[in-house]
């Protein structure tokens, strides 16, 4: 009897642990960090073997393998706006961006065709860095302006001879503040140099279920509201400030 006294509590360590939200929390960001990995192995040779290398073809292996994730995360996804994804040819995408979670949304509504532009260190994370390659996803060093701004003008260039969309975070960085951050102008530069739509998407605010400060990962709903396509026919380098203005307001109201 002694014996069961000392154990109960022992017992109740692993209880309260699975019921803490700060336990919930790190155990689903760690499995969410694993079980893309292992996706993205899975990824890797599926890739290899359809596209021989690195081609934006591969996006549909990673699109297929990445949607049944928000399962397994206790998330659902909402989509509007469909629609305004059936164009033809190029386009650029804008959205915000809050969190690594962003990556379901994207796999949700990622037109064929379509790869995105990452920072340069993503491509060291792995199995996640080799399938981001081998999807063709165009990575920027945002310390050096210069080199990003020369990759991102390739990128317009590609965009028409390849008939690629590129997925764009304008923002240049995650923000879980609710609101926007104030547009970088590389999204704007690519979109009118290529002289091809704007479809901005918007992405509901995650504080009901994800803080990362306060370490809570509940189940939840993302929203993704798409919005009808801003045109550039007919800009120049001189509209690409109020054609940033245009689009960050666009993104406030919705
Ligand atoms: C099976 C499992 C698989 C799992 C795999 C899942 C795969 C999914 C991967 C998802 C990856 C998501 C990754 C997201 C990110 O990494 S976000 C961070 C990287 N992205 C960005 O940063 C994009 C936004 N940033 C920009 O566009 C910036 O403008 C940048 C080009 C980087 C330059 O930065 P910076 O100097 O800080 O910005 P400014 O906007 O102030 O620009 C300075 C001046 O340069 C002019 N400029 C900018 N771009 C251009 C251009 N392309 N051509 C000409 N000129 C340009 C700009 O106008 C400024 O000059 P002025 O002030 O206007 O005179
Ligand atoms: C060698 C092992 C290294 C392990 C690293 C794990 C990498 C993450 C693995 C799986 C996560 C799912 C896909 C992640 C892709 C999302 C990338 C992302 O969101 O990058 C943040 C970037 O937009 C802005 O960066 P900052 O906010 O400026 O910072």
């Amino acid at each position: 009897m002694d014996a069961l006294w000392m154990v109960s509590p022992l017992l109740l360590v692993p209880l309260l642990l699975w019921t803490s939200s700060t336990f919930t929390f790190y155990f689903k960001k760690f499995f969410y960090v694993a079980w893309m990995m292992f996706l993205a192995l899975l990824a890797i040779p599926m890739s290899v073997v359809k596209s021989g290398g690195r081609d934006i073809e591969n996006m549909r292996i990673i699109r297929f393998l990445v949607r049944h994730v928000k399962y397994l995360l206790g998330l659902q996804i909402e989509v509007s706006g469909q629609e305004h994804l059936q164009l033809q040819g190029p386009y650029v995408i804008i959205s915000n961006h809050q969190s690594s979670l962003d990556v379901l949304g994207m796999m949700e509504i990622l037109p064929d065709r379509c790869t995105t532009i990452a920072k340069k260190e993503l491509i060291y994370a792995g199995t996640v860095g080799l399938i981001c390659w081998l999807g063709g996803i165009v990575f920027i060093n945002r310390k050096k302006t210069s080199d990003a701004k020369n990759v991102m003008c390739d990128a317009a260039k590609t965009m028409l001879e390849d008939q690629i969309r590129l997925w764009v975070f304008p923002e240049g960085t995650r923000n879980q503040q609710g609101d926007l951050l104030p547009f970088k102008k590389g999204a704007f530069h690519l979109a009118v140099q290529a002289q091809v739509p704007i479809i901005p998407v918007v992405f509901s605010s995650y504080n009901s279920f994800y803080h990362r400060k306060e370490k809570q990962f509940n189940s939840g709903t993302i929203r993704l509201k798409i919005l009808p396509k801003i045109e550039t026919k007919g800009m120049s380098s001189d509209d690409v400030s109020s054609l940033a203005d245009k689009s960050y307001q666009v993104g406030t109201s919705s």
